[in-house]
């Protein structure tokens, strides 16, 4: 079989969500993979069993479409899309042997919800810096889907945001298979800090829920969180934008719901009483949304958005202050 006129897609991360698109991506006839992951154990078991040993080991990944490299220089060569699906606190890290010169001609696509921390920028925007992308072709991929649920093959959709549609709307042929819908949209950077935004309110639910607070509290959270969301956004990127449309809304909603959320997870840890260092060390998985505050609240000193929300969790996460009364606190504060 000749692979010439097959569209080449690198993915840099060897995680759920890298799995999760990994398998999307193989439903298509006309796609090669070229999966870079850093664990060599990990590298070794997929050559052999066809299956990630640590992320959603159930997925079997078809040995005709996907290769796996030792070495991101190697994973990059002939790509025409990059997808970047390291949490973004390794995503310097995962991409130091890359230089502009590898990544030239080739779209940028992060799957990443979070910011590059000590920067706090957006992993769109580090990379259009650190790498010369132009931003025409870059995108991102958002929406309220779980790996877990990918793996499933349960009906998702997802939103493939750029600056220009275009880009958007040939990369999001790509994500739509039989249990996904991809749809194009042209706010790359709305749909990415509202991203980054809910993984923040997830570790707020988590924190209440942790605490004992019911659904009645949750449903009022969340709507606050909502508007914080608007707030800042519209701060950030001032644009018209249906923030009720599910690459919003609808990924706060999956966030703060459901039972494969990690940063809900993680904050409820911290409400039941573990450490940051503990929860981290129980979880074997990234909560993104404890990265993101700090960078969220140093990003705010510039804007100073009304975020009560952000506040409680970056005095938890990070003045050591106690769940308990951060939340008697903010629950004086929500309407
Ligand atoms: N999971 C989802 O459902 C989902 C959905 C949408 C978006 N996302 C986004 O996708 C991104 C990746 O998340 P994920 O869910 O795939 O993460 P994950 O399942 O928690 O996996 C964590 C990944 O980070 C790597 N890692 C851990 N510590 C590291 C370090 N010090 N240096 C370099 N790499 C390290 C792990 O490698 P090892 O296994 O080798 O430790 C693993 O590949 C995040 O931005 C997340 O918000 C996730
Ligand atoms: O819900 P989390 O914290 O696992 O984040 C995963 C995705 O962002 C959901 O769309």
């Amino acid at each position: 079989m000749s692979f010439l006129n097959h569209t080449k897609i690198a993915v840099i991360g060897g995680g759920s969500w890298a799995t999760a698109l990994i398998k999307i991506l193989c439903e298509q006839h006309h796609v090669q993979i070229r999966w870079w992951l850093r664990n060599q154990k990990d590298i070794d078991h997929i050559r052999k069993f066809n299956h990630n040993p640590s992320y959603l080991s159930d997925v079997v990944l078809s040995p005709k479409k996907v290769k796996v490299f030792e070495k991101t220089t190697d994973a990059v060569k002939g790509a025409d899309y990059i997808i970047l699906a390291v949490p973004a606190a390794f995503i310097q890290e995962s991409l130091q042997h890359l230089s502009a010169k590898h990544l030239q001609g080739k779209r940028i696509v992060s799957a990443i919800k979070g910011m590059v921390p000590g920067q706090n920028a957006l992993v769109t925007d580090w990379a259009a810096d650190a790498f010369g992308i132009e931003m025409k072709d870059t995108c991102v991929i958002a929406g309220p889907c779980h790996a877990e649920e990918v793996a499933l093959e349960k009906q998702s959709y997802l939103t493939i945001a750029s600056t220009e549609c275009p880009a958007a709307e040939d990369f999001a042929a790509l994500m739509t298979c039989r249990y996904v819908t991809a749809n194009a949209l042209d706010d790359l950077y709305g749909v990415e800090y509202a991203a980054v935004m809910k993984n923040i309110v997830a570790l707020a639910c988590g924190i209440t829920h942790g605490l004992g607070y019911g659904d009645n509290f949750q449903a009022v959270l969340v709507s606050n969180a909502m508007q914080e969301i608007g707030s800042l956004v519209t701060a950030l990127d001032p644009r018209e934008r249906n923030l009720s449309s599910s690459a919003y809304l609808g990924d706060l909603l999956v966030t703060a719901y459901s039972q494969f959320s990690r940063n809900r997870l993680f904050g409820n840890m911290i409400g039941r009483g573990y450490s940051v260092k503990a929860a981290q060390l129980e979880m074997k998985m990234i909560a993104e949304g404890y990265y993101a505050t700090r960078s969220i609240q140093e990003l705010n000193k510039t804007y100073h958005v009304n975020l009560p929300i952000t506040n409680a969790v970056y005095s938890i996460l990070y003045e050591e202050q106690a769940p308990a009364a951060v939340m008697n606190e903010l629950k004086k504060l929500l309407k």
